[in-house]
């Protein structure tokens, strides 16, 4: 594909480099406030509606794209080519929609804690009631997404929660009641309608396009930011496969950058526009891609960009039941069913408006180590395992962990883990343990259920200790942290990166919305926690007073 240049000129008030859980619902927000807005997204269209083109044969003649089809949606696994982020170490979608194009859509209203426990003063449980409540209403998600309201394939969901039942644990219809996360179970609940993939890609990034002075640029990568000591002037791109290269800037004196690049994307530009760690810089610096262009030296911004690094801890369970059966949801790409396919296309019916590979239940519980902190657990089912009756079972241990790890850049540019932050404090380890071992008790409940891993006479300790502590074991895909919120400022010895306005420190039109500030990890999968994020921070950007021109 050919590439543009950026016109000379071209100015925007907010440029918003990202386009995913965090950028899509922020670029929005500005722009309905009035303001200019560019969004520049690295990777190409994903839907249909915005012209996304993968499919298998069977969609050919619609509007419609495997990220659409939640029967498809596990086919990142199987082919992620063009899909996945290339210069991470870590899976992520580098397509317009970010994660929220590509994952299995489950939607969980956060936990009170998730805000109270994890986020300073001002960003609380009763800080976030206006933006939660924006968010559900334009995405209320949905645990029936066949339009006829049918759950199909339900024999794992039933006899589990048969031995749940008899445990004491009780169902909840979970976004009504997102404090009940102790010994309750749910159906998978997605942001899903009407048996397609919903979410920001389309309610906020619809509004956001019909509004003239909304602009989306996809297939072009953010290469840094340009600054005068803490002010920036514009955004430098490089055209990836069809996109625009040049320079453009921001509306002089009040313009403002909103870097939504995800955990490891956000933490890139930083570092190459000389924000970070010095270590990591003069790795930047040493670059050949970047060293001869970076910002000298003497204007670099000392922050700890990288740091705090979390996802939650997974430890996956294997059990097996007489009664469960398997789709092979990997098969409906190339091979489908006539008949599921004929359902789906013609009445948004059936197995394929179910996320593969078929999930839940879906259970939680809470655990206290030793060191006093209450753990979130979340156990989170799919009928996949090494058997046709088999169930994978993740335990996600999650909000409350202490343990953090670290991400660095390689002189390629690449961002990668350099040290996982899987249960490296006692405590944490203790948790999943904790939980491990309780989930065992509670699952012997169900009647005819066998164990696959761990065996049944193994001894858990032992078993949560064999699995390593590494991202390839222990990935959970939901990536948080490296750059902070916080009234430490991350320049005097503090650990924040960003301001409670989402305010880069050092800077005063540079901030940072996605789930790098995320200083903890949520209960259940963050993506609901993150666009709540978003919403907030985009009030508190647009509250605060522009910044003085520059002289
Ligand atoms: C396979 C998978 C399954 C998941 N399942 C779930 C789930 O079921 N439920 C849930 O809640 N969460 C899930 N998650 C996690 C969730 O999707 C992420 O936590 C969330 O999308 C992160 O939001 P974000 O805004 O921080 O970053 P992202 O959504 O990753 O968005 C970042 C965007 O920035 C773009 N970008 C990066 N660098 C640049 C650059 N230099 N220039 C321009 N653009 C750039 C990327 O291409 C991407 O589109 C899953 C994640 C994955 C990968």
């Amino acid at each position: 594909q050919t590439c543009g240049t950026v016109a000379s000129g071209t100015t925007y008030d907010y440029i918003v480099i990202g386009s995913g859980a965090g950028g899509i619902p922020v670029a929005d927000k500005l722009s309905e406030a009035g303001f200019s807005v560019l969004l520049i997204e690295k990777g190409p269209p994903s839907s249909g509606r915005w012209n996304g083109t993968m499919k298998p044969s069977w969609l050919q003649g619609t509007n419609l794209t495997r990220f659409d089809v939640p029967g498809l949606f596990n086919q990142i696994w199987r082919d992620p080519t063009g899909v996945a982020c290339e210069d991470t170490g870590v899976m992520g979608g580098c397509v317009l929609g970010g994660g929220i194009a590509v994952n299995s859509a489950l939607w969980w209203k956060p936990h009170p804690e998730d805000w109270n426990h994890n986020f300073p003063s001002g960003w609380k449980n009763s800080d976030m009631v206006n933006a939660t409540s924006n968010v559900f209403t334009r995405i209320p998600g949905t645990y029936t997404p066949s339009t006829d309201g049918q759950l199909y394939l339900q024999q794992g969901f039933d006899r589990v929660t048969k031995g749940l039942d008899a445990a004491g644990f009780q169902y909840v219809v979970a976004n009504d009641n997102p404090d009940k996360k102790n010994n309750t179970y749910a159906h998978s609940t997605f942001f899903i309608a009407h048996a397609e993939r919903h979410g920001p890609l389309r309610t906020y990034l619809e509004t956001a396009s019909a509004r003239p002075k909304f602009a989306l640029w996809t297939n072009t990568i953010a290469k840094r930011v340009i600054r005068t000591g803490g002010h920036i002037t514009g955004v430098e791109v490089e055209c990836n496969k069809g996109g625009k290269a040049g320079t453009v800037s921001v509306t002089a004196g009040t313009g403002r950058v909103i870097l939504s690049a995800g955990t490891f994307g956000s933490a890139k530009i930083l570092l190459r526009s000389g924000i970070g760690p010095t270590d990591l810089l003069n790795v930047v610096k040493g670059s050949s891609i970047d060293g001869a262009t970076m910002i000298k030296s003497d204007s670099w911004i000392n922050l700890p960009v990288g740091q705090n690094l979390n996802d939650h801890v997974g430890t996956d369970m294997q059990i097996s039941h007489p009664d469960i059966v398997f789709y092979d949801f990997y098969g409906a790409y190339d091979s489908p069913i006539k008949s599921d396919t004929e359902k789906y296309l013609k009445s948004r019916t059936g197995i394929l408006t179910q996320v593969a590979p078929n999930l839940g239940p879906i259970m939680w519980t809470m655990v206290t180590p030793s060191d006093g902190i209450t753990r979130h657990i979340q156990w989170q089912a799919r009928i996949e395992g090494r058997t046709s009756t088999a169930m994978t079972i993740t335990q996600y241990l999650g909000m409350g962990t202490t343990s953090r790890g670290k991400m660095d850049i390689t002189p390629q540019l690449n961002t990668r883990v350099v040290t996982a932050p899987y249960l490296r404090d006692a405590a944490d380890k203790e948790a999943a343990i904790m939980g491990f071992n309780y989930i065992r008790t509670v699952l012997a409940k169900v009647d005819k259920l066998t164990w696959i891993t761990p065996t049944s006479g193994q001894d858990t300790t032992a078993f949560v200790n064999s699995i390593p502590t590494n991202t390839a074991s222990r990935n959970s895909n939901h990536w948080v942290g490296t750059c902070k919120i916080g009234t430490d400022d991350g320049r005097t010895g503090g650990t924040a990166v960003v301001d409670l306005d989402t305010k880069v420190y050092g800077t005063d039109n540079l901030f940072v919305v996605d789930a790098s500030i995320f200083p903890g990890i949520t209960t259940g999968n963050p993506s609901a926690a993150i666009i709540i994020a978003a919403e907030h921070a985009a009030e508190r950007i647009l509250a605060l007073k522009a910044p003085a021109k520059i002289s």
